[in-house]
């Protein structure tokens, strides 16, 4: 891949959304925060994991949308308004439904509302830690089989959801692909959360010397899945740019990608690496 566009400073927005039942009134909710963002000024808007409905294995099924047939309200309703608002849009994830599978995936759209790429969650969820949270992905979803990296007007992304980022191996892919930004619409729970949510994001921004956010829904408390909440932004020396708490809230950060050079200049970990001992196998 050729080097990543110039170094540019860009407004993010990450929207925590309160996600209900009602995939309409989810959309709406979704395209006001995108508004809003724009109108604070964001040129980059980040949406949660599953946006468009309950997390839950009941839910992926009937909420799911084939995307590549061209059927999609939710891919619709994403592009017009990222157009509408000029905005490099992350559209979360939603569940996808294509031949006959199901997927956990994410859109981006560029500001004129162009579907620049999209991400099929590579891990699923799968864990069980008895009577505190069980979850089992695979039930219902199928695993993506590509990394997603992109060049936008705001910069090199790579893009994860949630339990992707829990493999270092991933980010540590995109750090070698020029990537400034991972993102990770997620939605962590309230037993993993407060253990881990913000670890993995410092050590995945610390170890790769870039710039890591995460977006989460709000938590509900009438849902079975009680999200963590905790949306926030890391920058590559690993410090806390932006976060929240589980309420609803569009959060703010400006990045400076230009702190990406600058990390790696003073401190040239890619270089020091000892290719001679250990190797990160690209098989992408
Ligand atoms: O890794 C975790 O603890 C939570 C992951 C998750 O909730 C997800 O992948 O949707």
């Amino acid at each position: 891949m050729a080097s990543p566009p110039p170094s540019k400073k860009v407004k993010l927005a990450l929207c925590q959304l309160a996600v209900s039942a009602d995939k309409k009134s989810n959309l709406s909710i979704a395209a006001d925060a995108i508004a809003e963002a724009a109108r604070e000024g964001a040129k980059l808007v980040v949406l949660p994991e599953m946006f468009n409905c309950p997390y839950s294995n009941d839910s992926f099924p009937k909420y799911a949308e084939d995307i590549e047939g061209g059927s999609s309200e939710s891919a619709d309703a994403m592009a017009e308004a990222a157009k509408q608002h000029g905005v490099v849009l992350i559209a979360g994830s939603m569940p996808e439904t294509s031949s006959g599978k199901l997927y956990n995936t994410c859109l981006v759209f560029d500001e004129k509302g162009k579907l620049l790429g999209k991400h099929r969650k590579v891990h699923l969820f799968d864990i069980d830690i008895p009577g505190k949270q069980t979850f089992k992905e695979s039930d219902t979803l199928t695993p993506g089989q590509n990394i997603t990296v992109m060049d936008t007007s705001v910069g090199r992304l790579g893009i994860g959801i949630c339990y992707d980022i829990r493999f270092p191996e991933l980010a540590m892919l995109y750090a070698k692909k020029g990537v400034q930004l991972i993102v990770y619409p997620g939605a962590f729970n309230v037993t993993t959360g407060p253990a881990h949510w913000e670890l993995l994001q410092r050590a995945r921004a610390v170890d790769n010397q870039l710039f890591v956010a995460t977006c989460s829904v709000a938590r509900d408390p009438d849902f079975t899945y009680q999200a963590w909440g905790h949306s926030s932004v890391f920058d590559p020396w690993g410090e806390c740019l932006a976060t929240t708490e589980e309420k609803p809230a569009i959060i703010y950060a400006d990045l400076d990608f230009e702190e990406v050079k600058t990390r790696r200049t003073n401190m040239p970990l890619e270089s020091q690496k000892r290719h001679d001992l250990y190797d990160l196998v690209d098989k992408t």
